[in-house]
């Protein structure tokens, strides 16, 4: 289980994410939605280790969460463009290896070989050697998810993975994802600004609203309005 509790993280006098406490479990996927500003992004990173909280813990099985148990999918995938979508996926991999390997972007032919059934994974095992600057919005955005698997993470995040798709493309990347956290028992969570695809995939909702966590619920017991309220808007 990821236990969060009591994280804080302030910038200035900007409350970013403030006293947030919850529990995912693994094979299960959470949607965490709010408005714009609402610390969305602030909780991913803080997740992912790019942002040092102020206060609190994040703990998986009851240890401190380490630097390569999170991978976060980004909006644009953060792909290189100019690489194959293998040499994509194989970078995911560098932060588990040796500095020196690291540094040469050097990979094992089990690497590789990993790499492949990564993209296996995703549908894209026929595009490796393709450029990813070729490839379409959806295939990148799994190509993006392939490359995050590869990191071998327990925690996989994305922040807003599909709000360049259309809605079709995004739903099937959605439910790539979706499905690749409850196969592999990886947990779960990803923003999202669109409730109707989030219906389709949340096992639980995550609300934040200016930093603060309204909605901690299972999706069996969560409805429109209930939503509609974490964006104050009626539904
Ligand atoms: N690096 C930063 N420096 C200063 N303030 C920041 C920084 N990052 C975020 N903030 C502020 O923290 C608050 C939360 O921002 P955050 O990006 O986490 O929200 P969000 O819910 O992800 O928004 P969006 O849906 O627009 O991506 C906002 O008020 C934002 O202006």
């Amino acid at each position: 289980m990821l236990s969060v509790t009591g994280l804080e993280k302030r910038y200035g006098a900007v409350d970013a994410v403030a006293d947030i406490s919850f529990d995912l479990e693994p094979g299960s996927m959470a949607v965490l939605v709010g408005r714009s500003g609402s610390g969305k992004t602030t909780l991913l990173r803080c997740l992912n280790g790019l942002e040092r909280p102020d206060s609190g813990t994040i703990r998986l099985e009851g240890e401190p969460l380490g630097r390569t148990d999170a991978a976060l999918i980004f909006q644009e995938g953060a792909l290189l463009d100019g690489k194959s979508a293998l040499e994509n996926v194989l970078d995911g991999g560098l932060a588990r290896e040796s500095a020196w390997r690291e540094l040469l972007g050097w990979h094992t032919a089990a690497e590789k070989r990993a790499a492949i059934e990564r993209l296996h994974a995703v549908d894209l095992a026929g595009c490796a050697q393709q450029r990813v600057g070729d490839l379409s919005g959806g295939e990148r955005q799994r190509v993006g998810i392939a490359r995050a698997l590869h990191q071998e993470p327990r925690v996989l995040l994305a922040d807003e993975p599909v709000a360049s798709l259309d809605p079709v493309t995004a739903r099937a990347v959605l439910e790539r994802l979706a499905s690749v956290v409850r196969r592999e028992d990886l947990v779960g969570l990803v923003s999202l600004h669109q409730p109707r695809l989030a219906g389709e995939i949340a096992d639980r909702y995550l609300g934040l609203a200016d930093g603060r966590l309204t909605l901690d619920a299972a999706a069996a017991d969560v409805d429109p309005e209930r939503i509609g309220e974490v964006y104050n808007v009626p539904a």
